[in-house]
């Protein structure tokens, strides 16, 4: 594999760090242009002294005089608005989005548009903006690659296969902390425990959706856009144990899956080396002694967020965004304790159901509808 100049936006973060992890493992095969964070200027201080990057971009201006020293010889930016073109810098081959929610879109599509590969954590961005992606991948040369585990099981599955064979993707799912909870007991949960998620340590954002199986339901519209899938055909399945990271199903009968253990490090690195593979020093599952695999049906009663999002698919235009914006601002309601827990799909319902947008969808209306939503979604149950 050819060395890869790397882009890392989001590097503070869960899948951030652990990306650096791997490229500690492969100096050889990687080197890092440009870091950004959006306000923990001081782990991102530790890996521009580590990795020394031509670039660095620091979110939160407040802190850019606490990055200059480190930084002096190479660029400093400061404010989130240079992200994108941190996201297209010539020198930069792949660029690793690890940003956080809609943040992120603006990075993705620059990304697209200079001819990048795009190994793609930030599933939002194909939520909000899937079609104008999908638009702007027609065009370049660029390459999509998904870094989330379910998406890239379903890559190494679809590998050598024609998408016209794909009957259906069977997307696995943990059910999140509260997956044997009654209804009832849903409405006492607090945000420790909606952080305690049983399989994977990741940042509070993507924990909470977890929780709520909202992450199922964004999945669902990240398959559809990256695989070009009607959403009837991702049938979302609860697997508690997150050993089979997804499935697909052929036209012939036969299912192909992509099984280990639950560490992202794997589909990271998949999304780095894609189509060829890298060794990575990271446990292996233990087959003698492993765990039965159960299966369940979801419960989209217990869990609306999943039903939601599968909806907004169906309805298109901004619906998605609409939903992403609305679950944005819940999810950072709840964590600042200021809703209960069961208000997250009532907000996120509500908003769906109260904002209408009619414009044509690009970029600009995208950001208009985001800003609309997050002022509705941040008025209501008070
Ligand atoms: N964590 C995981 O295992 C998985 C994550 N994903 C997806 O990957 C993405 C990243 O998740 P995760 O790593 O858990 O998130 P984290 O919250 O751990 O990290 C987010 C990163 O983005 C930066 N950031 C946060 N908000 C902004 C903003 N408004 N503008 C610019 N930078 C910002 C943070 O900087 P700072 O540290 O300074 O706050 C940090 O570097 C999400 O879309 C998530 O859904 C998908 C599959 C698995
Ligand atoms: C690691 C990863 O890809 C997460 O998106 C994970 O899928 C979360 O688990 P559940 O949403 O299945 O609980
Ligand atoms: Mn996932």
């Amino acid at each position: 594999m050819k060395k890869q100049k790397l882009a890392i936006l989001g590097s503070t973060g869960s899948i951030g760090t652990q990306s650096l992890e791997i490229i500690r493992q492969h100096p050889d095969k990687f080197e890092v242009i440009a870091l950004s964070a959006n306000s923990n200027w001081k782990l991102l201080a530790e890996q521009v002294k580590e990795f020394n990057p031509e670039f660095t971009l620091i979110g939160d201006e407040s802190h850019a005089k606490d990055l200059e020293k480190v930084c002096s010889g190479a660029t400093l930016l400061s404010g989130k608005k240079h992200l994108p073109e941190l996201a297209s810098l010539e020198n930069v081959d792949t660029v690793l989005n690890a940003l956080v929610g809609y943040s992120g879109f603006d990075s993705t599509l620059a990304a697209i548009k200079a001819g990048k590969r795009v190994a793609l954590a930030n599933k939002e961005s194909l939520v909000v903006g899937g079609e104008i992606i999908t638009e702007e991948l027609k065009k370049s040369n660029a390459e999509l690659i998904p870094v989330d585990s379910e998406h890239s099981a379903m890559l190494q599955c679809l590998t050598g296969e024609s998408l016209d064979n794909i009957e259906k993707i069977i997307i696995t799912a943990s059910g999140g902390p509260f997956r044997t909870f009654t209804k009832e007991q849903l409405q006492n949960v607090t945000v420790e425990q909606a952080l305690n998620h049983p399989n994977w340590d990741m940042g509070a954002k993507i924990t909470i959706d977890s929780s709520t199986m909202m992450n199922k339901g964004l999945e669902i519209i990240e398959a559809h856009w990256l695989f070009d899938i009607p959403v009837h055909k991702i049938q979302p399945v609860i697997h508690p144990q997150s050993i089979i990271h997804s499935m697909i199903t052929f036209i012939d009968g036969s299912s192909k899956a992509q099984l280990g253990l639950p560490d992202m490090k794997v589909p990271i690195i998949y999304s780095l080396s894609y189509p060829e593979r890298l060794d990575l020093d990271t446990p292996r599952m233990n087959w003698n002694e492993a765990q039965n695999l159960t299966f369940e049906p979801v419960d989209f009663d217990k869990f609306p967020c999943v039903r939601l999002a599968m909806e907004s698919i169906e309805t298109g235009g901004y619906a998605p965004a609409i939903l992403n914006a609305a679950n944005e601002v819940a999810v950072q309601r709840f964590l600042n304790k200021e809703i209960g827990y069961i208000h997250i799909p009532e907000i996120v319902e509500k908003s769906l159901a109260n904002i209408d947008w009619n414009d044509s969808l690009n970029a600009e209306t995208l950001k208009e509808i985001d800003k609309e939503t997050r002022v509705f979604a941040k008025s209501i149950i008070k």
